[in-house]
């Protein structure tokens, strides 16, 4: 099972490179892989098991994280009133609004052992497209606190963390045109 000493933290070079691309279909490793991403974020959201084997509760995670530099998120969380649960290959944002949106609280990052407070400006709405563990080709029209989460995950594999969008003369600015997510 993944655990926090295989998450790479920041200063790790693998951090702020750009993944390389899956090809698919996906072999038995990368299918393991991307399913032991899946299982650390439900892992680190089970307080018993989070406590028993020290885990930071992760809503997301991207591959380089764990130190593999390939195009692959896991992203598991309840936003609202419906479960997000997504294992992608090779996601790509195809759409996104003008409108922005920022998470009022900031963000963090399991690979970022420290505070970086500040309004993180990203797309309101957001289509994405990717492929999922069983091999299926998907496409996702997200808005609000799970379009946040898909923008940081994807941010990995571009070698951007999520502190590279604060601002860095006023990091709690309001971004101009943008809704704040409570
Ligand atoms: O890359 C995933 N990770 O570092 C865990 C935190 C994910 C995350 C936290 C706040 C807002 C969006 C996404
Ligand atoms: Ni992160």
């Amino acid at each position: 099972m993944i655990t926090m000493d295989d998450i790479v933290r920041e200063g790790n070079p693998i951090l702020t490179q750009v993944a390389t691309k899956v090809e698919l279909p996906p072999t038995s490793e990368e299918i393991d892989t991307l399913k032991e991403m899946l299982m650390y974020l439900k892992n680190s959201q089970d307080p018993e098991i989070a406590e028993q084997y020290e885990l930071r509760p992760g809503v997301g995670l991207a591959a380089p994280q764990i130190g593999i530099s390939k195009r692959m998120i896991a992203v598991h969380f309840d936003d609202l009133d419906e479960k997000i649960s997504h294992g992608l290959f090779n996601p790509r944002i195809v759409s996104h609004s003008v409108e922005k949106a920022y998470l009022t609280s900031g963000e963090g990052c399991l690979s970022v052992d420290r505070e970086v407070p500040g309004y993180v400006p990203r797309y309101a709405r957001i289509t994405v497209k990717g492929t999922n563990i069983e091999g299926e080709e998907l496409k996702l029209r997200l808005k609000g606190y799970a379009s946040i989460v898909i923008q940081h995950e994807i941010d990995h594999l571009n070698g951007i963390m999520f502190y590279d969008h604060i601002n860095p003369d006023n990091p709690f600015e309001k971004p101009e045109n943008a809704i704040a997510l409570d």
